[in-house]
């Protein structure tokens, strides 16, 4: 069955073909439980986004059941609404601000470990909860785009997209995190991706990137997590950790993102959310993982390094999300994925629930959805695989000795063109650290301050 949004039809491409082929191989059986581009105009660099004029002030402190630490395995009731207080994992003692949980002094960045309490991922943001409601603006989200954008589904019993948050259960925990998130209303893979996820079913979903899928697999996961029954981990070893949720990402930086993000929308929740990633010492993240995990977000090498070790079993695992899929396999992650979720002690399909996302739908992708996935949805926002309408793409072919005049006019022209008064911002790749550096000094002699970002320095002028 494919249902089609009213202007849908806009997308007679390839969408809809890939929605058709997604759909005839979603007969798995049974499941258990559980783009835009930003908007010139208001687009903010992420290192600037919410820079602080008064700090966010703390959210009140939770005042439900203090928290139950009696660990291994789970030992708290149904969750009701307020944040989950149920720890049950070696070193884990948060437990949504109650009991010893609260705030680390303006400190941004999840749980304070040395003292398992946890920080404010949001006290650099400079917007309260309430106000957030006004200031659509700071999102850097185009939402008048996403009015032209197709948007396709098919499988059995596709559940209702929603227009706002309000109309998700989400908890209350969850909801004050999207306020002070500044999320007002969701962007089109949230609207269709999240109640398909909370109405437990899998998902294989083709979104581009920076349409908000972080939150779309994060929301459901996290709600989910609070809601679940009560879990015994099985005591395999002292230091082995049971996360419930495995968010697997193709990069160091991507799985950064998605952590930074997780940490801020499972705030106070009880949720605890950890990554491990490569390129990176392991013993750091090893502590981490020893102070208890719910959420692991992890790239495939690093993970298969730790389930080797015995540190991380899967055997608990409930939700599954591969971001990025496609390209986790262009980046030839194929062996250490099928690794992961076939051959490691990860339930089955149709025992977990499984969120698979990626730009395109290729044939090795839908042999990934018809292997991981049971009974799947599949959902397309935008055209699939194809760039979006938004961006305006150019080559220009330029003698070498004169890139740096070139780059004048067009950064000239661009300050003399439709900016309507705001600053205009502009990302230039450079090939080296030191080309970085000395591009970034002739831009500012010439009246553009830069910054330059490379691997030895972040600077900005
Ligand atoms: N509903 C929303 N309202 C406002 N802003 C949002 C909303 N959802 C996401 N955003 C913001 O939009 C930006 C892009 O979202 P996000 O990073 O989740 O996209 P993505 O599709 O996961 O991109 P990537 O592929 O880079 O991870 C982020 O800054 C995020 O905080």
């Amino acid at each position: 069955m494919s249902t089609r949004t009213s202007w849908a039809d806009l997308a007679a491409n390839s969408a809809a073909e890939n929605a058709t082929a997604g759909s005839s191989s979603a007969n798995n059986g049974p499941v258990g439980t559980a783009s835009a581009p930003p908007s010139r105009s208001t687009y903010v660099p992420p290192h600037l986004r919410n820079r602080p004029a008064v700090s966010d002030a703390p959210a009140p402190a939770y005042s439900g059941p203090v928290s139950n630490n009696d660990r291994p395995g789970y030992g708290g009731s149904r969750w009701s609404g307020g944040p989950r207080n149920d720890s049950g994992r070696s070193g884990y003692s948060g437990g949504g601000g109650g009991g010893r949980g609260g705030w680390g002094g303006g400190r941004s960045g999840g749980w304070d470990r040395g003292r398992d309490r946890e920080v404010n991922p949001f006290a650099d943001d400079d917007v309260t909860a309430e106000e957030a409601f006004t200031e659509q603006e700071n999102s850097g989200i185009n939402f008048d785009a996403y009015e032209d954008i197709p948007v396709e589904t098919s499988g059995d019993n596709v559940p209702p997209p929603v227009n706002t948050f309000a109309e998700i259960d989400l908890g209350d925990a969850l909801n004050q995190n999207i306020r002070r998130c500044k999320y007002v209303k969701p962007t089109p893979v949230q609207r269709h991706a999240i109640p398909i996820s909370l109405g437990g079913r899998d998902l294989m979903a083709c979104a581009q990137t920076g349409s908000g899928k972080t939150a779309a697999f994060c929301f459901p996961i996290i709600s989910g997590i609070m809601r679940g029954e009560s879990v015994q981990r099985p005591p395999r070893g002292a230091r082995t950790v049971y996360p419930l949720a495995l968010i697997l990402s193709p990069t160091r930086e991507l799985s950064m993102q998605i952590h930074e993000e997780a940490r801020k929308f499972s705030y106070q929740t009880g949720v605890k959310v950890v990554v491990a990633y490569g390129g990176a010492p392991i013993h750091q993240q090893l502590r981490e993982l020893e102070r208890g995990v719910d959420i692991l977000v992890a790239t495939p090498g690093r993970l298969v390094d730790l389930l080797e070790r015995a540190r991380v079993s899967l055997q608990m695992i409930r939700y599954l999300a591969l971001d990025e899929a496609d390209r986790m396999l262009d980046m030839g992650f194929e062996p250490q994925i099928r690794k992961i979720v076939e051959q490691m002690d990860m339930p089955p399909p149709g025992e977990r629930q499984t969120m698979l996302f990626s730009a395109t739908f290729p044939k090795e992708i839908q042999r990934l959805a018809s292997d991981f996935l049971a009974n799947y949805i599949f959902l397309a926002v935008g055209r699939v695989g194809s760039s979006t309408d938004l961006i305006v793409q150019r080559v220009e072919f330029v003698h070498e000795s004169d890139k740096r005049s070139h780059l004048m006019d067009l950064l000239h022209a661009q300050r003399a063109n439709g900016t309507q008064g705001k600053q205009a911002l502009t990302l230039v790749f450079v090939e080296t650290k030191k080309g970085a550096d000395s591009l970034e000094h002739w831009l500012c002699m010439n009246g553009f301050p830069a910054t330059t970002i490379h691997g030895d320095r972040t600077q900005q002028n």
